[in-house]
Formats: structure tokens, sequence, C-alpha cells
């Protein structure tokens, strides 16, 4: 079956690094997926999300939407961003309109939805993600927890297949995040994938049909949960000993 999404052998180093952030990373992302991206800070986490929303591109390797090489043209990278949405790990760095509004209706619009179309889109993300109340707000007021989840409901608003989340839960009360997994739920359950990078451990575990575990910018395992918690190996890559008691 051809994946959804899939980066084949990818590497990449950002400028004036010695060492690569991602070195030959491959993995097949299926339609319908539930995927946890566990590794330490520095690991390679961010960077595999950012290689395969396409806004960096790597050195080596490629990354392929339904069965065809990613090309980076302004027409390659607009079919990509149809497809597949990232939430960046800083709300900050994805927020730049005025208002909630504006911020929430930039994507479908630039997606090319028709006015009435793109505003259903607003409202049905901002539903979701339980942010109607702050439409009429000015992004900048916000607190970090109502950024985070306008910055979701920005990318739930173009309708991705793919849904990348780097950090999705960090920051969030234990309804925003109770509420945030059930977005994810739905988006899975209509044929949509979630690719979830996180330390949340007991998330991983109740939640990820497959985890892939990063290394020093290496997948070192990717694997159901129950598989990669059974490994003593693989859980000193990811967490001190303390982390674990319990499981
Ligand atoms: N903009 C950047 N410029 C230079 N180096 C970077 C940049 N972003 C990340 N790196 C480096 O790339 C490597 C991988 O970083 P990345 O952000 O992907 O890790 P991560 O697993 O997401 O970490 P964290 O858990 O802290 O979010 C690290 O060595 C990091 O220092």
């Amino acid at each position: 079956m051809t994946a959804l999404l899939a980066l084949e052998a990818v590497s990449y180093r950002f400028p004036g690094n010695q060492t690569p952030a991602l070195q030959a990373a491959s993995l097949p992302i299926a339609a319908g997926q539930r995927i946890v991206v566990l590794g330490r800070n520095g690991a390679g986490k961010s960077t595999l999300l950012l290689v395969a929303s396409g806004i960096i591109r790597p050195q080596q390797g490629r990354v392929w939407l339904h069965g065809a090489p990613v090309d980076y043209s302004r027409s390659g990278l607009h079919r990509l961003r149809r497809h597949v949405g990232l939430v960046m790990q800083s709300p900050d760095d994805q927020l730049f309109s005025a208002s909630v509004w504006q911020d929430i209706s930039f994507g479908p619009l630039n997606l090319g939805l028709s006015a009435a179309a793109a505003r259903q889109a607003v409202l049905d993300a901002a539903a979701m993600c339980d942010v109607t109340d702050l439409l009429d707000r000015p992004t900048h007021a916000l607190s970090g927890g109502q950024k985070a989840r306008v910055a979701l409901a920005g990318v739930l608003a173009m309708r991705p297949q793919c849904l990348l989340v780097d950090e999705a839960t960090a920051g969030l009360d234990l309804w925003a995040r109770h509420q945030v997994v059930q977005v994810f739920d739905r988006l899975v359950a209509e044929g949509g994938t979630v690719v979830l990078a996180t330390h949340d451990l007991a998330l991983a575990r109740r939640w990820a049909d497959l985890v892939v575990v990063l290394h020093e910018g290496r997948i070192v395992a990717v694997a159901p949960p129950a598989q990669v918690w059974a490994d003593p190996e693989l859980r000193m890559l990811i967490a001190p000993p303390e982390a674990w008691e319990g499981w």
C-alpha cells in the first residue's frame, strides 16, 4: 500500500552545525495512524516534523506524498500543504495575524477556499479547539494555552489528512489536553493520521499505535508502545529509570 507520507533516508544538518539533526531517517506514514515521536531534547523530533511538512528541505533523501516525491516548487509545496499540516512547538512562531479570526482563516484562504467555505472552516476548527469565544481577540493578548489551541485550530482549518504536532499538550490544562486528544482521535476516526512529538510518556503509552524513537538524529525504533516499553535499552534513550516506574 502506498504511504500517505514517507521519509526516505532523509538527512538534514542545520547551517553551521557539525552534526546532522537528522540522519538517514526513513519512516512510512500510513493513513489512519496514531504515531508518537519520542526522544531526548535535541534528538531531532522537531527537525523530523519540519522535514515531513516541507518547511525544511533535506540535504539528502526524499519525502514522498501519496507515492510521488515532493517537489519544492511553489506548486509542489502548495500540494503538500493541502494534505500535511504542522503545529509548531511554539505558537508564537505560528501566529502572525492581528486577530484570532484572521489567523485561523489565513490557511484556508491561502489554499484557495471561497470566503464562505473559509468562514465555515474557521468556525468548525474554532469549535473543535474550543476557541470560538476568542475569535475576535487580538492574538498577542492570549494566554500560552489559548495560543496553542488557536495555533492548532489554524492548522485544522485546512483539514489536513496528516497532522504533525510538535509538543501539542505542553502548557495545556488538563481539560484542554483531553479535548485536544479528542480532536486527534476524531481526525484518525475520519481516516487521517496524527504524528505527535512529545515528552509525555503517559500519552504515548495509551494513545499511540506506533512509537518512533529518535536518538541523536537517528530513528532507532519504530514499534508499538508495548514493545518500546518492554525494551530496557530503548527506555534508556528516552528517559531515566524513575520515569518508567509503575510501568
Ligand atoms: N534553527 C536551528 N539552527 C541550528 N541548529 C538547530 C536548529 N534547530 C535545531 N537545531 C539542532 O538540531 C538538533 C535537533 O534539534 P530538534 O529541535 O529537532 O530536537 P528535538 O528532539 O525536537 O528537541 P526538543 O525535545 O528539545 O524539542 C539539535 O542538536 C539542535 O541543537
